[in-house]
């Protein structure tokens, strides 16, 4: 018997409008939205009377079972999406981050056996940590034979996996030449070794000299340096977890220029400040631990005006769980506390209650924040990010009267910590759909181990093409007399 369900008499919100309108799901994909479709024989039917029915949340930044500094997040690929799942998101994309000298292949196929367990459907961005020919020409396998449309590079991270300038030259050149976008983590990894060893030097050890030694103008050096990096070469670029001012001051400005440079905000960075970091009790303090650092109140504001102006373009988690004991590492130096907190499961509720309910977004450009934009950018819209016949049954009913209060005792992270701790929200997601089954219902989770899928995402055609021409054409030439 197919599986058939019908949502019947909600509003249905996409990116360009919202409408009422019924949704019918067959084999896991969306057959037919309007009015009045009726119920079919067999089907199952959920009431979306009185609530939002919107495309599933997709978070382009998550980091589940990551090894990073010495341990391994909390969330593997099963509870960090069955999480997801209970917020409404229902596609992450994640990253493979080899070792430098660690094969690319190699990495990718030990994070695709991890990712096997996920209950939703996932996805990767291939970090590139070194480079040599191998990774060149692992680049094009990625792209032509696994799907992989976009490469990351820490600018951060001395010591460990940040790129020096050379490898962010060969890697954007390289993801231009295949048709695949770049991405940063822009904070300037030198000027952050040398402000932690200034701060430990003044005897500052606490998690206090965390967000001192990561100052928002070393992240708008990082930011500035990848755009121009990116412009002179002619390729686009994404600029992960925008935390501050300056930053999003830097992909305005290029963007006015008609450069195409995106960029991410965290909901973390848009609703939480730096005042956790001066907490006397050090696991709430290193509990905030995580890079770019929660800035001052002022820099959230930077942000959403950015996302309102359409110069920032989706949201995110970083989702990166460490547990206290973890985080204790760092007890005596806080350079050595792991870096990262949760937020998977309430993204979408605390950027509902902070950007619907405050009058600055409609809930058409939530969803463009939340699903739509990731999916175009990492090309698999309308796959994933609307609501229309021939899509992926990804979908998420939203109680924009409901409230919840956000605690890391009802939290579904295996993480023992929760950045929004107490934050009491207005709209809820009240069921979720992934694949055209319901996996969260009114609090109850049913996500599957093992039902999530690896979603390809097909390289750029088009304006890369277009773009890699015009960089040639543009290129400085002798001029003959
Ligand atoms: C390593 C990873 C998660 N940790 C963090 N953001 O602090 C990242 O930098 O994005
Ligand atoms: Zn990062
Ligand atoms: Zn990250
Ligand atoms: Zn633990």
């Amino acid at each position: 018997m197919p599986s058939t369900l019908l949502i019947r008499g909600g509003t249905v919100v996409n990116a360009d409008r919202a409408e009422r309108a019924d949704v019918l799901c067959r084999e896991g994909r969306i057959v037919a939205v309007g009015l009045d479709l009726g119920v079919q024989a067999g089907a199952e039917v959920l009431d979306a009377e009185g609530l939002y029915v919107m495309p599933g949340g997709i978070d382009p930044h998550t980091h589940m079972q990551l090894p990073f500094m010495g341990t391994v997040t909390m969330d593997d690929f099963y509870s960090g999406t069955a999480a997801g799942l209970a917020g409404g998101t229902t596609t992450i994309i994640d990253f493979v981050i080899p070792d430098p000298q660690e094969p690319l292949m190699d990495a990718y196929r030990k994070w695709r056996g991890w990712a096997e367990k996920s209950a939703s459907d996932y996805s990767f961005h291939v970090a590139v940590t070194w480079w040599d020919d191998s990774v060149h020409r692992d680049m094009a396998t990625l792209v032509r034979e696994e799907g992989v449309n976009s490469f990351k590079h820490f600018m951060a991270y001395k010591n460990a996996i940040m790129c020096d300038d050379e490898t962010l030259v060969r890697s954007f050149r390289r993801a231009l030449e295949l048709g695949a976008m770049p991405t940063v983590h822009a904070e300037n990894g030198e000027l952050v070794f040398l402000l932690q060893q200034e701060m430990k030097a003044l005897g500052v050890t606490g998690p206090e000299g965390h967000p001192l030694s990561r100052p928002p103008a070393v992240e708008a050096e990082a930011a500035q340096r990848a755009i121009a990096i990116a412009d002179v070469l002619g390729v686009p670029i994404y600029i992960v977890h925008v935390s501050c001012a300056e930053a999003a001051d830097a992909i305005a400005r290029a963007r006015a220029r008609g450069q195409r440079v995106f960029g991410e905000v965290l909901a973390g960075h848009l609703t939480v400040d730096d005042s956790a970091y001066r907490n006397p009790d050090f696991a709430t303090a290193a509990g905030h631990v995580m890079s770019p650092p929660f800035r001052e109140k002022s820099h959230q504001e930077a942000l959403w005006r950015g996302l309102q102006a359409g110069h920032l373009h989706t949201t995110a988690t970083d989702h990166c769980t460490f547990c206290a004991a973890q985080k204790a590492a760092g007890k005596d130096d806080f350079t050595r506390i792991p870096n990262g907190c949760g937020g998977v499961e309430e993204r979408m509720m605390v950027i509902w209650d902070a950007g619907v309910n405050s009058g600055r977004l409609t809930p058409s450009e939530f969803v463009a924040i939340a699903s739509a934009n990731a999916a175009k950018l990492f090309n698999i819209y309308p796959r994933k990010g609307c609501i229309t016949a021939g899509a992926d049954a990804d979908l998420v009913l939203w109680d924009p009267t409901a409230t919840r209060t956000l605690s890391v005792k009802t939290q579904k992270s295996l993480g023992d910590f929760n950045v929004f701790e107490g934050r009491t929200v207005t709209g809820v997601p009240t069921a979720t759909i992934s694949q055209g089954k319901v996996v969260y219902l009114h609090g109850d989770l049913r996500a599957e181990r093992g039902a999530g899928r690896y979603v390809q995402r097909p390289a750029f055609s088009t304006h890369f093409d277009a773009m890699a021409r015009w960089s040639k054409l543009h290129a400085p030439v002798a001029v003959t007399r």
